[in-house]
């Protein structure tokens, strides 16, 4: 059994109009389209947001095909890997793919891959381009990787790729990535601009 965990308790400063999440991208709430993407390669679906933005939401995951928990911020505004650490904690599987709720050309081929190479690790994370790892594109072991999350933020550090490095993690290289999928798979919608660019090639 497999779980997917969405995080989308930031703020959408660059994005302006309200919640990115729930903003209507080709007529599909973008939250909806990231998890409808990841439909057929998960069993369940946690939702990391702030308490604030459960109820909308909710109505956009309204008819999804798993079940859907709602893991909510006991503090807000404490950056994403909080927010994969809040998710992670309300995981009952092994392992989860963690993305964020802007990502809507994500490729299931590739998160299933994802899976299979975090088998019997504590994480599978790409990396592509100029050495980046993608965090928020990855598979953990729930249990492990919330742990390395509490701890690096009890010592104060938010960086988000920071726990990574206390786990038994497998790196996904950019030819491994793209015998599965092309690279659109990691873009992320910020702005405006790249949400009206986003909708005319979805709709
Ligand atoms: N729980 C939680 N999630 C966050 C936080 N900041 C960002 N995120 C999530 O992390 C992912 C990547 O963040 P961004 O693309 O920067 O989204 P954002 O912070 O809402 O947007 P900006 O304000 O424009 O940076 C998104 O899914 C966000 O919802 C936070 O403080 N807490
Ligand atoms: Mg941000």
């Amino acid at each position: 059994m497999r779980t997917g965990v969405i995080i989308a308790g930031g703020y959408s400063t660059r994005f302006g109009e309200g919640d990115k999440a729930v903003a209507s991208l080709a007529g599909t709430p973008l939250i909806r389209r990231v998890a409808d993407r990841m439909a057929g390669v998960i069993d369940t679906l946690v939702v990391n947001c702030r308490p604030e933005q459960t109820a909308a939401l909710r109505t956009a995951l309204d008819g999804y095909d798993h079940p859907v928990t709602v893991a909510e911020d006991a503090e807000c505004d404490e950056g994403p890997m909080a927010g994969i650490m809040t998710g992670l904690r309300a995981v009952e599987t092994e392992y989860a793919f963690v993305a964020a709720c802007d990502m809507p050309f994500l490729e299931p081929v590739l998160i299933d891959r994802l899976f299979d190479r975090a088998a019997g690790r504590d994480a599978a994370v790409p990396r592509v381009g100029d050495g980046w790892f993608q965090p928020t594109h990855a598979v953990y072991r729930a249990s492990a990787m919330a742990d390395a999350c509490e701890l690096a933020l009890a010592e104060g550090n938010h960086k988000i790729i920071e726990p990574l490095f206390a786990l038994d993690y497998v790196v996904l290289g950019e030819d491994e990535v793209c015998e599965h999928a092309s690279l659109d798979t990691f873009e992320n919608i910020n702005t405006p601009e790249e949400f009206a660019h986003a909708a005319e090639r979805l709709g």
